[in-house]
């Protein structure tokens, strides 16, 4: 069956004129997943052949056949690098929910090697805007009203697209400014079918013998999927927006656009108009007279803010989603993707945190673990060996001067090829981090989220009761790893005994029963088969003797042969005997 991907031509125009022109679309490229007549089978098979061509290249990688003049480190990073790119331009050319995936991945520094993360993190939007028709036609299937019947003015140029929907101003009749955010049509039933495609792969890379060695791909896909549906209802990014501006409430210096929801559905959100200098642009919040310095340490109090008071924290930070308004306050917008982490998740992260600050890699390995971040094994010697030598060699410099992007590719790069899993909200914790430092620094380059974040992190964790912090920290982190230490239950020198049998200073003997039966079992076959031939042997030679008349010669034989034929039965009646014990 020929069934097609829908494009917004399959959604029914409304019976009614626009009193406004439509644009045109301003994508100069004409992307297959946007053609109206695009079948199923051309997807799965274009989405296959990028698989296969991804994985032909990867085996091809270390075969030295397949570099003209021979192997090379240089030549084989310049082939990573060519093919990275690639990746990124294929994702492109696959449409918006490749290019969520991909962007998703460029968290995941644990899972794929540098140059792809490098890649994917620039990743951006650059997909053709849809016209203003489907916009008009998608409002009116989702609302059940015609734009001039729902707002004043509507502009049907839009002010920013992107690969899941695009965002108009408006004007509604009451007279508010708002922007009305419309979902790219037909984008459900793409997801569904890319999905469904997606998970095939997910399995085949599961069953791959080098890709899927100590990877959970279903899991992943199954995280990105809930990510991306979550992604595209609207009425869920309303009610984020909606919680984020709750948990900001005393807070004036931050704002959050409110939510029209008479004029919102699952594809309609329609906000209000909240204008501002994106806080990327130093120069022009420069010449509007803002401290750029003190907009910096907002960011990172925001953020902190977000992370260790409420749990609930904006997860795709990138700075077109900042901006400042006139009054020098912080702007949030998109809330699509958010992260959610119980209190005993921040707890946990704390204590990495701590772990890492007083360079305790015990502490450090037992957080992970018990954030999930790293598979329990029964040997943790050599990844606690690694955080060590990574705190011990890495973090040179004191933990405050520390950046965190630094210090999440230390451990990506421990994590890459060893047990860790770490869990989407831990990498994007990282993520928010690492773009918000980014992003204060380039406020003002003086900037360290660490310094930024010590008083509020501080102020949190004394709720108020305020006193020498510094000497607070250092208790706290006592605290945490003594309280870490008995829970386990662990008297001192068992957790001692441990310590050295990780470094391989301690030998164990083990003696088990099971064993021992095993080996006494394969000791008395070993007799038996002696037994066994000596009697054969013994019983050949007397019949060769009785065959050449040395009948006398031939009964001295059989003498040692009956012992050996006695030992054997008596060898078989007690194994039989043994067997039966046990
Ligand atoms: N309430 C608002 N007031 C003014 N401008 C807005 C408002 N909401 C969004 N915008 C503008 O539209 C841009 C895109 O909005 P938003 O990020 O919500 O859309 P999106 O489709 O989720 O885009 P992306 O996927 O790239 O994040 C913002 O960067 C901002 O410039």
């Amino acid at each position: 069956m020929q069934s097609d991907i829908p494009s917004a031509a399959s959604e029914q125009p409304p019976a009614y004129s626009a009193s406004v022109k439509p644009s045109q679309g301003y994508g100069s490229k004409s992307y297959r997943w946007s053609r109206d007549r695009y079948s199923k089978q051309r997807r799965f098979l274009d989405i296959w052949t990028f698989v296969l061509k991804l994985l032909y290249a990867q085996w091809s990688y270390n075969k030295s056949w397949s570099y003209r003049g021979g192997i090379s480190e240089e030549k084989k990073s310049a082939r990573r690098r060519a093919l990275a790119i690639w990746i990124r331009e294929t994702l492109l050319d696959l449409g918006p929910t490749f290019i969520k995936v991909g962007q998703l991945f460029s968290t995941r520094a644990d899972l794929f090697p540098a140059e792809y993360v490098e890649e994917l993190s620039k990743l951006q939007d650059r997909v053709p805007a849809f016209s203003y028709e489907q916009v008009e036609a998608l409002i009116y299937a989702d609302l059940g009203k015609t734009v001039p019947e729902l707002y004043k003015s509507f502009d049907p140029i839009p002010l920013a697209a992107a690969s899941l929907g695009q965002v108009h101003r408006a004007q509604l009749h009451s007279g508010e400014e708002v922007v009305v955010k419309v979902q790219r049509p037909g984008l459900r039933k793409l997801f569904e079918i890319d999905l469904d495609i997606l998970k095939g792969i997910a399995r085949y890379f599961q069953r791959h013998p080098d890709w899927g060695r100590g990877r959970d791909w279903l899991g992943i896909y199954e995280e990105c999927c809930r990510i991306l549906w979550e992604e595209i209802e609207y009425l869920n990014e309303g009610r984020n927006a909606d919680t984020f501006r709750r948990n900001f409430r005393n807070e004036s210096w931050v704002h959050v656009p409110r939510v029209y929801w008479r004029y919102s559905s699952h594809r309609v959100l329609t906000l209000e108009y909240m204008p501002g200098i994106k806080i990327s642009h130093y120069e022009a919040l420069e010449a509007a007279g803002l401290d750029r310095k003190m907009l910096a340490n907002l960011g990172a109090r925001a953020y902190l803010h977000q992370l260790l008071n409420d749990g609930f924290f904006h997860a795709d930070p990138h700075p077109g989603n900042i901006a400042v308004s006139p009054d020098g306050g912080l702007i949030f917008y998109d809330f699509g993707m958010m992260g959610r982490i119980q209190a005993i998740t921040r707890e946990r992260l704390m204590r990495t945190f701590f772990g890492i600050s007083s360079r305790d890699a015990d502490a450090v390995v037992e957080s992970l673990v018990e954030l999930g971040a790293l598979a329990p094994a029964d040997d943790m010697g050599p990844v606690r060996r690694s955080i060590q030598y990574m705190l011990d060699n890495f973090m040179d410099k004191p933990f405050e001067v520390q950046s965190v992007s630094d210090i999440s590719d230390d451990l990506y790069e421990i994590a890459y090829d060893q047990p860790f899993r770490f869990p989407a909200t831990f990498t994007f914790v990282m993520r928010a981090f690492s773009t918000l430092e980014g992003v204060g620094k380039g406020l003002d380059p003086e900037f360290n989220f660490m310094e930024a974040a010590k008083p509020f992190a501080m102020q949190l964790m004394t709720d108020g009761r305020g006193s020498d912090p510094n000497g607070l920290l250092g208790e706290l982190s006592r605290q945490a790893v003594e309280m870490s230490n008995s829970a386990l239950g662990l008297p001192r020198r068992i957790e001692d005994t441990i310590e050295r049998l990780e470094r391989g200073d301690l030998r164990v003997r083990v003696r088990a029963q099971e064993t021992d039966r095993l080996l006494r079992r394969v000791s008395n076959v070993n007799l038996g088969t002696s037994y066994a031939l000596l009697l054969g042997a013994f019983t050949l030679s007397a019949t060769i003797l009785v065959v050449n008349g040395l009948n006398w010669l031939a009964v001295l034989v059989c003498i040692p042969g009956a012992i050996a034929g006695f030992s054997f039965i008596r060898l078989l009646r007690r194994m039989d005997r043994f067997d039966r014990m046990l």
